[in-house]
C-alpha cells in the first residue's frame, strides 16, 4: 500500500462519526428541522423561495413560488416578455435596489453596466488565459480573486464600494467566462483563440452570445432563451447553498472578490449549480443505454438502476430532480419546460425534449418506490435548463459558469444585506464527540 493509500485510510477513520450520534444530539443535518424545512437563520427583504404550506398538522406540500423582492417570477417574465424586451437588467435593478425601475432609470442603469463590461488592460492575457485552465468555473473564480489586485481599495466594506464591485463583477462575468471558454479550447483542444471585445449596443444576453459565437451565429429566439436563463437564475432566497455562502464568508467582512469566489465554489458543486451538467450527461447516458426512449418500462428500469447505483456515476442520484425547499413543483422549471419545448420545434429536438418529459413524469414515482421515501420530489431548475443550453448549442463547460454569470446578481444582494442588516459574524456550533486522548512524546509512540 502506497503513503497516500496509507494516509488515506487514516483520513477516513479519522473522519468518521456514528451516524446514531447525528440524532443523538439532535444536530440539524444540512441545517434542515426534522420536516425537512431550513432552519432559520437568518432574514432577508431579497428572495423568497416557497414550497411548502405550514398548518397545525405540520408542512403541506404546495405548488412552488419564487418572488424576487416580493414579485413573484411568473409576474415578473410575463411583464417584460409581453413588452418584448430583454429583462435581464431590470432584474438586477430590482434585486439590488428593491424597486423596479421605470425607463429612464432603466436606460442610464443599462449604459452604466455596458460601460462596465470591458476588462483591465492585460488582464485577459496575464490572468485568464496564462494558467491554461481547464475548468470554466475554476477559471472564473480566480480571475475574480486577481481583479481583487486590480483596485486601489479592495477590502472597504462601505456599501457605495462594495456596490460599484457588485456592478463591475455582474458586467464583466460574461466577457470572463466567454475568453476562459476559448481560452480553454485553445489550449486543450487544438481550437482558435477567439477574443470578441464586448459590444455595449448589445444586451446582456446578446452580447455574451456575441462574444461567444460570433455576430449572425445566434437567432433572435437564442437572445430571448438566453435572457429568460439568465432571470431565472438570478435569485433563490438566502439559504440556497451559493447565497448562503455569501452570507457566511461576508459575514466575516471580508473583501467582495474573496466572497464571490467562495460562492462560485460552492455553486459549482453537483448537488447545486453543477447539476446542469449532470442531468445533461445523464440523459445522455440513458440515451445510450436505452433503446426505446419514449418506453416507460425501459426508461423507468433504467432509472431504477441509477438510483441503485448501477448505473451512470454510481452516485445514486436522479440530477434535476428533487429540491430542499420545493415540492411539488419549482416555478422556474415550469417556465423553462415551455421555452424548452419551443426551442426543441425549433432545432427538430422534439424527441429528445419529450424523453426529458417522461423523466419528469415517472422520475418521482420511481424515487418513491426505490428509496421508499415519502419526499415529495419534482424536476428543479436544472432538469430543463441542460436541454435548453444544448438545444442553443451551447457547449457544457459553459452551463454551470451561465449560472453564475446571473447568480451573481442574488449574491450581491445578499452580500450588501448580511453587511448592512445581520452585523454577527456566522459561527453554529459543532459538539466534538471524539474521545479524549493523551499527548505522547515522539520518542514513546
Ligand atoms: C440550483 C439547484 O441547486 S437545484 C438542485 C440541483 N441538484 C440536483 O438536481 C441533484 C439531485 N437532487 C438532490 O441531490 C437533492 O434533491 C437536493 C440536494 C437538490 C436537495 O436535497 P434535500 O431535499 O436536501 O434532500 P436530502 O439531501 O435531505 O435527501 C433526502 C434523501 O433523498 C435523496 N434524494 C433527494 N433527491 C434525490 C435525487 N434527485 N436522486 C436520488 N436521491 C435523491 C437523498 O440522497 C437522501 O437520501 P438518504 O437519506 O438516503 O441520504
Ligand atoms: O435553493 C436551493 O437550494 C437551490 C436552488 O434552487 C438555487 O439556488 O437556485
Amino acid at each position: 500500500m502506497s503513503k497516500i493509500e496509507q494516509w488515506t485510510k487514516l483520513a477516513e477513520n479519522a473522519s468518521n462519526i456514528d451516524n446514531e450520534l447525528y440524532t443523538k444530539f439532535d444536530v440539524k443535518r444540512g441545517l434542515r428541522n426534522a420536516d425537512q424545512t431550513g432552519v432559520l437563520v437568518g432574514l432577508t427583504n431579497v428572495g423568497t423561495v416557497i414550497g411548502v404550506e405550514k398548518n397545525e398538522k405540520g408542512t403541506t406540500p404546495v405548488e412552488g413560488r419564487l418572488e424576487y423582492r416580493g414579485i413573484t417570477i411568473d409576474k415578473l417574465v410575463d411583464g417584460f416578455q409581453s413588452d418584448k424586451r430583454q429583462g435581464y437588467d431590470e432584474t438586477v435593478y430590482l434585486l439590488l435596489y428593491g424597486k423596479l425601475p421605470n425607463r429612464q432609470e432603466l436606460e442610464d442603469f443599462t449604459a452604466y453596466m455596458a460601460q462596465q463590461r470591458y476588462l483591465p488592460q492585460y488582464f485577459t492575457k496575464d490572468i485568464i488565459l496564462s494558467f491554461r485552465g481547464k475548468d470554466v468555473m475554476n477559471m472564473l473564480a480566480r480571475s475574480v480573486l486577481a481583479l481583487y489586485t486590480t483596485e486601489d481599495n479592495p477590502d472597504d466594506v462601505s456599501t457605495k464600494n462594495v456596490l460599484e464591485q457588485s456592478l463591475s463583477l455582474i458586467a464583466k462575468f460574461p466577457a470572463i467566462v466567454a475568453y476562459s471558454f476559448h481560452g480553454m479550447r485553445y489550449h486543450h483542444m487544438n481550437k482558435a483563440l477567439v477574443i470578441r471585445h464586448p459590444k455595449p449596443e448589445l444586451s446582456t444576453a446578446e452580447n455574451f452570445l456575441y462574444m461567444l459565437k460570433g455576430g449572425n451565429r445566434y437567432t433572435p429566439l437564442e437572445v430571448e432563451i438566453l435572457d429568460l436563463m439568465l432571470v431565472l437564475h438570478a435569485e433563490h432566497g438566502g439559504g440556497n447553498n451559493s447565497s448562503f455562502t455569501t452570507h457566511v464568508v461576508s459575514s466575516t467582512l471580508t473583501d467582495t472578490y474573496s466572497a464571490i469566489s467562495a460562492a462560485l465554489g460552492a455553486l459549482k458543486g453537483p448537488l447545486h449549480g453543477g447539476a446542469n451538467i449532470k442531468v445533461m450527461a445523464m440523459v445522455d447516458d440513458i440515451k445510450n443505454n436505452v433503446r426505446d426512449w419514449a418506453s416507460e418500462r425501459e426508461v423507468g428500469a433504467y432509472l431504477h438502476k441509477i438510483l441503485d447505483k448501477k448505473a451512470f456515476d454510481g452516485s445514486g442520484k436522479l440530477y434535476g430532480l428533487g429540491h430542499a425547499v420545493y415540492t411539488l413543483s419549482d416555478p422556474r422549471a415550469i417556465l423553462l419546460k415551455n421555452k424548452a419545448r419551443e426551442v426543441a420545434i425549433e432545432k427538430n429536438k422534439l424527441d429528445e425534449f419529450e424523453l426529458y418529459a417522461l423523466i419528469e413524469k415517472i422520475g418521482p414515482g420511481i424515487f418513491a418506490e426505490s428509496k421508499g421515501d415519502n419526499k415529495v420530489i419534482a424536476p428543479n431548475v436544472d432538469f430543463y435548463s441542460g436541454f435548453v443550453n444544448c438545444s442553443l448549442d451551447m457547449p457544457p463547460a459553459i452551463y454551470t459558469p451561465l449560472f453564475a454569470m446571473s447568480r451573481i446578481a442574488g449574491w450581491s444582494a445578499h452580500r450588501i444585506e448580511e453587511i448592512n442588516s445581520a452585523k454577527r459574524i456566522i459561527r453554529p456550533a459543532y459538539k466534538a464527540v471524539g474521545p479524549k486522548t493523551e499527548y505522547i512524546p515522539l520518542h514513546n509512540r
